[in-house]
């Protein structure tokens, strides 16, 4: 069975996984996130207010997706931080794929927001965008706030996977369709803690 059909999860739990290849060393991530900084810098120097030199309404509120995204959101304000973009930090955690390969479509809000939104210029932070489900949702959820403007930064887009058309102002890198782990992102809660993104090999039942 191909990592990515239903059923990857057995009833018995989790199937063992082992880690297949290396996709991008934690140099080539270092590299795309300050690139990635660089851009977001000069787009929002341009945004009234967005960048902390006196202009009206809120700075920049950075919101990182938990868990996935608790890394990436980590060196990227760190990125930000050190270009004096001025922000703000929120999260919000979210679940679809629970221990499988597969979305269950099903998006839950495991926490939402601490503070208000409303009026803010708001960047969304993903690891990862596959069936695009979860990005929807999250758009809608966050525009129905009332921000002063919306923009997704995701470091890996899987554009093979794509079910729903939503838009990424930012992305890092695509991938293929493989099932990808680290840097945050794990497989049955393992793997997040690993420095570079790597696709998983799961073990035949
Ligand atoms: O485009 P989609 O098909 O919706 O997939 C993308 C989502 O899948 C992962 O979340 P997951 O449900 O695995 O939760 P996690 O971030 O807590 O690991 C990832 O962090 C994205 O939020
Ligand atoms: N861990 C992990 N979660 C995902 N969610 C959507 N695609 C992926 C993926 O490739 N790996």
């Amino acid at each position: 069975m191909s990592v990515n059909e239903p059923g990857a999860t057995a009833p018995g739990g989790p199937r063992k996984a082992r880690i297949d290849r290396v996709l991008f060393s934690q140099e080539a991530i270092a590299g795309k996130v300050r690139e990635l900084a660089e851009r977001i810098r000069q787009d929002y120097a341009a945004v009234p207010g967005a960048n902390g030199t006196g202009g009206h309404g809120a700075p920049l509120t950075v919101v990182g997706i938990l868990k996935g995204a608790f890394v990436f959101t980590a060196d990227l304000v760190r990125a930000l931080g050190a270009l004096d973009v001025p922000l703000q930090v929120d999260f919000m955690a979210v679940s679809s794929y629970g221990t499988a390969t597969q979305t269950s479509g099903i998006i839950r809000i495991l926490k939402d927001l601490d503070r208000p939104i409303r009026g803010q210029h708001v960047l969304l932070i993903e690891d990862i965008v596959d069936t695009g489900l979860t990005l929807r949702y999250l758009r809608e959820h966050l525009m129905a706030q009332d921000p002063a403007s919306l923009r997704a930064c995701v470091l890996l887009d899987k554009p093979e996977r794509r079910l729903v058309d939503v838009p990424v102002e930012y992305v890092g890198f695509q991938i293929p369709d493989e099932f990808v782990v680290g840097y945050g992102i794990d497989y049955a809660e393992q793997f997040r803690y690993l420095p570079y993104i790597a696709c998983v090999r799961l073990e035949p039942q």
